[in-house]
């Protein structure tokens, strides 16, 4: 049977730009892609690149108050120009749509500027009514923000909107405690705004090591967001030119804006999936195996859409592993056991890789080590902010299982922290390494007895559990 292409990519985001690119540029397949919106999906246009540009505007007054330390008496951040921002941030975002776009031309990708949706295993229907056939179908077509479903939720912004905003808000609510709600709350409140986070637990970012939980939620407090923990929002209503959010517990209070950051959920409505016998999950989501097929066995599914790790390099390595098992005959299967991640909260990010403290301990014994400073550069300035720096480990095979730093730059040493873990490395292999003084990074390899043991008895039997 012969097809229009090897390869239908719909979504041209992190995973489907990727596999599109690797199948038809490294292994000769004719692939066509569908994009219904700006090239570069979420993480380029909406997500990653233009929140961190965000986060670095965001950083001014803090950086300004460090540089008074150091006897720049008189430094000033000045006035912001969100006005600006906003035009260079665009700027800046269509030259990398650009990008993308031209990386795909010159691979020879046929790029579909619109909406597609599957009519059968082997067809796809565009917006405009054309039907293209494939030998196999990617689904990468991500997810969207969620609302909470309550009353007047069509009040609220989502994420997307922060970025195209006419001005900025006064005072603005962020519902959520995740990282889309920390890292916005960063923002908002580093950009000038009176920030308040409302967040239905009593520590933000749910899942991540409980200490780093502890540290990120007082750093909020400290650089002047506004925590409401333990609410839930009931009902938002316009007043007048604000918003009014009616809590659970009947409390009302308006805003210049509220913003919702509860989630995303896989765009998978309307994609004709289910009437083709492609399973979905509880969420929407489409269900894969370890090789990223579904269950109709040409079509294949990566990145967020499948909910699996919902991070760009995670889709990125998804839609490469697939390219290469299916046209390059290197069958690559992605492990989702050990990826590393960073919050991008300020001045000090939360960065983790493996097993929190908690998961350590119920796996069983585990020696913890912590260290716990107030890093010169910040100490000299007058801050009291404290860095921490755990690593878990194993205490029968010593293997180092988890790492979780909060502090400046933590994404970017658990990144190299992430290459020792992916190879097996123990604590031993840590201790190994000669330290580079001084700088943050050196408390990895400096740490050198357990400041607890947890998980149940431990092998030598000469230290008790907690
Ligand atoms: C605010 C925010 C900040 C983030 N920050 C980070 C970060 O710092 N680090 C990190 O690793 N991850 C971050 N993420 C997550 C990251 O953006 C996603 O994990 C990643 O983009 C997923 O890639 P994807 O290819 O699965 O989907 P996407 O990038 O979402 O791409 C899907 C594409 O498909 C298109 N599409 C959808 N339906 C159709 C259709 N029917 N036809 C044609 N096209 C369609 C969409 O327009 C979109 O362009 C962030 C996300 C958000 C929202
Ligand atoms: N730095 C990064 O790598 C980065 C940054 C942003 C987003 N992301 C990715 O995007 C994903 C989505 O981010 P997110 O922050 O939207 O989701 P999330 O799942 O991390 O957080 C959602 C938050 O909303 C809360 N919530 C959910 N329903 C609610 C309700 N009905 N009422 C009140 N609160 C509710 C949850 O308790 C949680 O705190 C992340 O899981 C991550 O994979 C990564």
């Amino acid at each position: 049977m012969s097809f229009d292409y090897d390869l239908f990519v719909i979504g041209g985001g992190s995973g489907g730009v990727r596999a599109a690119r690797i199948a038809a540029s490294e292994y000769g397949a004719r692939v066509g892609l569908a994009e219904e919106s700006r090239m570069g999906g979420t993480c380029v246009i909406r997500g990653c690149v233009p929140k961190k540009l965000m986060i670095f505007a965001s950083q001014a007054e803090g950086i300004v108050e460090e540089t008074r330390g150091y006897g720049w008496t008189t430094a000033d951040a000045g006035a912001f120009d969100w006005t600006m921002f906003r035009n260079k941030l665009d700027a800046e975002l269509t030259r990398l749509e650009g990008a993308y776009t031209g990386g795909l031309v010159a691979a020879d990708v046929e790029i579909h500027k619109q909406r597609a949706r599957l009519v059968d295993a082997h067809t796809v229907e565009l917006a405009d009514g054309q039907r293209l056939s494939a030998k196999h179908i990617l689904i990468a077509v991500g997810g969207r923000p969620q609302r909470p479903g309550i009353e007047g939720e069509e009040l609220g912004l989502i994420s997307d909107d922060l970025f195209l905003m006419e001005k900025l808000p006064g005072r603005v609510l962020v519902i959520g405690g995740g990282f889309i709600a920390c890292e916005f709350a960063t923002i908002l409140q580093g950009l000038g705004a009176e920030t308040v986070l409302s967040y239905r637990g009593n520590a933000v970012l749910r899942g991540f090591d409980e200490e780093m939980r502890r540290h990120a939620t007082e750093q909020l407090r400290v650089v002047g967001v506004e925590l409401k923990l333990g609410t839930v929002p009931a009902k938002l209503e316009k007043d007048g030119e604000r918003t009014r959010v009616i809590w659970s517990d009947g409390a009302q209070e308006s805003y210049d804006a509220v913003m919702f950051a509860t989630g995303r959920t896989p765009n998978t409505e309307g994609l004709g999936l289910t009437e083709l016998g492609v399973k979905l999950g509880a969420r929407g989501e489409v269900v894969v195996d370890e090789w990223s097929q579904t269950s109709v066995p040409s079509i294949f599914a990566v990145g967020d859409v499948t909910d699996r790790v919902n991070l760009t390099p995670v889709a990125i390595r998804e839609g490469h592993s697939f390219a290469d098992t299916i046209f390059g005959a290197k069958p690559r299967k992605v492990d989702h056991g050990l990826v590393a991640s960073a919050v991008y909260v300020r001045p000090h990010e939360v960065a983790t890789i493996g097993l929190t403290e908690e998961e350590a301990a119920a796996k069983g014994p585990h020696e913890v080590y912590v260290a716990s400073f107030r890093p010169m550069r910040s100490l000299f300035a007058g801050s009291d902010a404290r860095v921490i720096m755990k690593l878990l480990v194993d205490a029968g095979t010593k293997k180092v299982t988890g790492c979780h730093i909060f502090g400046p730059e933590a994404g970017e040493m658990i990144q190299l922290v992430a290459i020792p873990m992916g190879m097996g490395a123990t604590k031993a292999d840590f201790d190994a390494a000669i330290a580079v003084h001084p700088t943050l990074a050196e408390e990895i390899v400096t740490m050198r007895r357990p400041t607890r043991h947890i998980g149940g008895a431990h092998p030598d039997k000469t230290v008790g559990s907690a």
